[in-house]
């Protein structure tokens, strides 16, 4: 099996979902199963995971099952999103989370400087911190001297389906790291998920281009084809690139 690993815990699937946007819990849950994904992440201030009033997520996608990747989607500052680890870990014994420290409601990049900070004190906490950051090499490299657990650079603004802008930056933070990298929002479609994986990125975590599609089960087995396709090419190694034609049949022995 060609498995990767992040704090410890090992996984197959290398496609992360997410949990907002769909019509309902039960379309979330039949995406989920068709991505073939291990992990799920949920917005913890917007999604139900703790109020047994009300129809909670965990009722359909089963926790026992899947792993839970709480995040902090809706946070500006670091002290905003310690606060709600801190809670999530509470709630549901969660310590493997993602962070997102937003900067803007209209780029949502995020705020580096405060991503770094709230790293250092989730970290110093004890947790596993899988952190949502710009497609920056260095601040890459700053993230996981913070102690980070995996890096998770944009391919392109949150929700947007424009693909991945920035093929260099991706492959240097890939190459320069000694943690997990996956590309995180802004895949669109298939072939975007597909260009990650061939870049080495051990994954990709998407929500939109699955929610957002007009099928979003058949998108979800999409995305999971495109990043098993996409992992392969990468480790079968792409060949070299030519100016020039070369002949795909041998030239000797021409009659
Ligand atoms: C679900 C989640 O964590 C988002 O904040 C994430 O960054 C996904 O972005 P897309 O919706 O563009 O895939």
């Amino acid at each position: 099996m060609d498995s990767w690993s992040v704090a410890g815990r090992t996984f197959n699937s290398r496609l992360i979902v997410g949990t907002g946007k769909y019509r309902d819990f039960a379309q979330n849950a039949a995406a989920v199963e068709a991505s073939a994904a291990e992990i799920v992440t949920v917005a913890v201030r917007r999604v139900n995971v703790m109020d047994r009033g009300q129809p909670m997520l965990t009722d359909f996608i089963d926790p026992k099952r899947y792993t839970y990747l709480p995040n902090t989607a809706g946070c500006f500052t670091a002290e905003d999103a310690v606060r709600t680890l801190r809670l999530a870990r509470e709630a549901g014994g969660w310590n493997l989370v993602k962070l997102e420290v937003l900067a803007d409601q209209k780029t949502l990049f995020p705020d580096v400087v405060e991503t770094i900070r709230a790293t250092e004190t989730l970290v110093k906490d004890g947790f596993e911190v899988m952190v949502y950051t710009s497609d920056d090499p260095v601040v890459a490299k700053r993230l996981e001297e913070a102690g980070a657990a995996a890096i998770m650079p944009l391919g392109a603004p949150i929700g947007s389906g424009l693909g991945i802008q920035n093929r260099v930056t991706i492959r240097l933070i890939v190459e320069a790291a000694k943690v997990p990298v996956l590309v995180d929002a802004g895949v669109g479609t298939a072939s975007d998920a597909a260009i990650a994986m061939e870049l080495g990125c051990d994954g990709v975590l998407m929500n939109t281009a699955i929610a957002e599609a007009k099928d979003p089960v058949l998108m979800a087995a999409a995305m999971r084809d495109a990043v098993v396709a996409g992992r392969k090419a990468y480790r079968a190694g792409r060949m070299g690139v030519r100016r020039y034609a070369d002949p795909s049949s041998p030239l000797g022995g021409l009659i």
